[in-house]
């Protein structure tokens, strides 16, 4: 095994995982850690091409479905199936944090921290022709990079995507509960199909921002992209952001929700390489977007909240503290972790995916739902 004190990590990275009790040998698998690539459904035949294209072998994942994995050097961007929407890169950890949600078609999924996009795509396969996902990141210029993607899949038809504050957002699945698309749209101010021009207010502020652009938690939600079938086309205007009270939120929120928090990334390899900084978020952070979601989620659902951090202070801590101030939170067991290559966390029902054990990214992941007391 490689010397880890002879790894490419930066020293302020070392420092960081022994501030924070993690073995820096989890990342001597730096240089065997497959890519990971997820083949859009239907599109099976093409993996052949794609292997005589890119001359590499790659092995079809047993425990994920859809997964492939392929040596860490081969850039996928250059491959045909890649340009033509067929495959994207994803890394098998984060596909066990989309499964663990247990979509189901007709499912209406909140995305709270969605881009760049690789997990709200797979959402958007795993929706189907039914339901609805709402994709939400507090990151303009990241969540633009995500609708680019969506579209790219052809991916977009039940898709709404809200650059706003996930610690603060309150849209509900609307549109789904009111027969809105009978409306006539004289009557009222209607929601149009969707163009791709962008509208006046968008490019003013693209053009004014040279720097990338984060929406503060009092600002309000803002829809830059709505699907044909996203429950927005023909909804009146005033409807869309109307909040919902937390007894309507039981029965009218999201079946699923993902919060898949902002963290020190020091679970991904490729982070740690770019990234010189390891200053410490707030776990309030977290844990705001961790309750946030919650709330938006109805008594029933799935909300899972993963992290590529592999620190206890922003996972376990996170879900105690979120533990003891929601008591109608429950972890629930994750049927299909038995089949993953991970270990326990600190806390039952809770997994970690770290580097040299699983041959993936880190990532921590938990799920729980609603319950009425
Ligand atoms: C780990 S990345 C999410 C990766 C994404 N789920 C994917 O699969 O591509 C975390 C994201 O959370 C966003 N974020 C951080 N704080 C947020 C907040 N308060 N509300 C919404 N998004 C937030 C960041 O801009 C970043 O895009």
């Amino acid at each position: 095994m490689e010397d880890a004190a002879k790894l490419p990590l930066p020293e302020a990275f070392l420092n960081f995982l022994h501030s924070n009790g993690i073995d820096p040998s989890i990342y001597t698998a730096i240089h065997s850690t497959p890519r990971f690539i997820r083949l859009k459904p239907g599109f099976e035949d093409y993996i052949e091409e794609f292997e005589a294209e890119m001359k590499c072998k790659v092995e079809k994942l047993e425990w994920l479905e859809g997964f492939y994995s392929l040596s860490h050097d081969i850039q996928i961007a250059g491959s045909r199936a890649y340009q033509e929407g067929k495959i994207y890169g994803i890394d098998a950890s984060s596909g066990a944090a989309v499964t663990a949600l247990h979509i189901s078609p007709g499912d209406h999924v909140l995305d709270l921290c969605a881009a760049p996009g690789a997990k709200l795509c797979m959402i958007l396969d795993l929706v189907g022709d039914s339901g609805s996902v709402t994709g939400v990141d507090v990151a303009r210029h990241r969540l633009a990079a995500c609708r680019t993607m969506v579209q790219k899949y052809a991916l977009g038809d039940r898709c709404r995507l809200f650059v706003a504050d996930g610690t603060t957002f309150s849209v509900i699945p609307v549109g789904f509960h009111s027969d809105c698309e009978s409306k006539s749209e004289e009557s009222v101010d209607v929601f149009k199909e969707w163009t791709s021009r962008r509208p006046w207010k968008e490019r003013k502020r693209a053009s004014r921002c040279g720097t990338p652009q984060l929406v503060s938690r009092d600002q309000p939600p803002e829809l830059i992209y709505y699907g044909r079938h996203s429950g927005v086309v023909g909804l009146p205007k005033g409807e869309l952001f109307k909040t919902a009270s937390d007894d309507e939120i039981a029965s009218l929120g999201y079946d699923k929700v993902l919060v898949d928090a902002e963290c020190t990334h020091d679970g991904s390899v490729k982070h740690i390489q770019k990234f010189e900084h390891w200053g410490w978020r707030t776990l309030e952070r977290r844990l705001n977007l961790l309750t946030n979601g919650f709330r938006l989620l109805k008594v029933g659902g799935s909300l899972v909240y993963s992290t590529c951090s592999l620190t206890v202070a922003q996972n376990e801590d996170v879900l105690e503290q979120f533990l003891k101030e929601n008591k109608t939170a429950e972890l629930v067991e994750i049927d299909a972790a038995r089949n993953w290559p991970c270990k326990g966390g600190r806390i039952p029902k809770t997994w970690r995916f770290d580097p040299l054990a699983s041959q993936t990214s880190g990532l921590f992941v938990a799920r729980f739902t609603k319950v009425v007391i």
